[in-house]
């Protein structure tokens, strides 16, 4: 878990429910700068000779840069961000939208490389509620090689965790917060509310 002051005060704004779409995609922005920040702590490096204007210096690298996948529509407010901090990263798309009777996940969108053996993933949703989207999320990117994962929320629920450690999938989760539960409709208390909705609008489901 990411616990800073910083970090804390970004999830303060998206808990408020009086902060508005573009406050809300801000602080995402800023949030997922610290998460990645974060994560990227165990990311491997190697070393390179770098002159200076004086001398040759050791300079450092990301050995393998991942591969970015924001889970759309939520997801998308994160990549930027991801992307601005590993530039050399590549993106890949999966878009899900939770049905809100059943709360299984859609799966409307894949754009992922045929193969990711050898390449490590960051996947990026905010929310991780009952766990279902990432968990239908990390099984697609398994299913194409991938070993090494990484999951980056903003706010996580006790029962979405269980989920996934449970599914015997492999990954790493971090996340800024960790709430309390997941009320009738699955949203997760106390939460903030539709990730997707306070970034984008709502919107009618197809
Ligand atoms: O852990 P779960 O119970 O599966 O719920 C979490 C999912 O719900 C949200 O997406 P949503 O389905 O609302 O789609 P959206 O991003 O388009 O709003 C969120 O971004 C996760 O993907
Ligand atoms: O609380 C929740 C649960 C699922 N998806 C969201 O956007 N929020
Ligand atoms: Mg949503």
């Amino acid at each position: 878990m990411v616990d800073h002051p910083l970090a804390k005060s970004r999830l303060t704004a998206m808990r408020d429910e009086r902060t508005d779409n573009g406050a809300f995609r801000a602080a995402l922005h800023e949030l997922t700068t610290m998460l990645v920040y974060e994560a990227a702590r165990s990311f491997a490096t190697e070393t390179f000779p770098v002159r200076t204007p004086v001398a040759v210096a050791e300079g450092t690298r990301l050995a393998n840069p991942p591969l970015l996948v924001p889970v759309l529509r939520a997801g998308l407010g994160m990549a930027d961000s991801a992307l601005a901090l590993l530039p050399e990263s590549s993106m890949g798309f999966v878009g899900l939208a939770r049905d809100e009777h059943t709360f299984q996940p859609r799966a409307y969108m894949e754009s992922l490389p045929r193969d990711l053996a050898g390449i490590p993933v960051l996947v990026l949703d905010p929310m991780l509620a009952t766990g279902g989207s990432l968990e239908h999320c990390v099984r697609l990117l398994v299913d194409r090689g991938a070993t090494d994962i990484t999951v980056l929320c903003v706010l996580a629920a006790p029962a979405g965790i269980e989920r996934l450690a449970n599914s015997g999938l492999p990954m790493r989760l971090v996340t800024a917060a960790i709430d309390q539960e997941l009320n009738e409709r699955m949203f997760i208390v106390p939460g903030l509310g539709d990730a997707g909705d306070r970034q984008f609008g709502g919107m009618p489901r197809f």
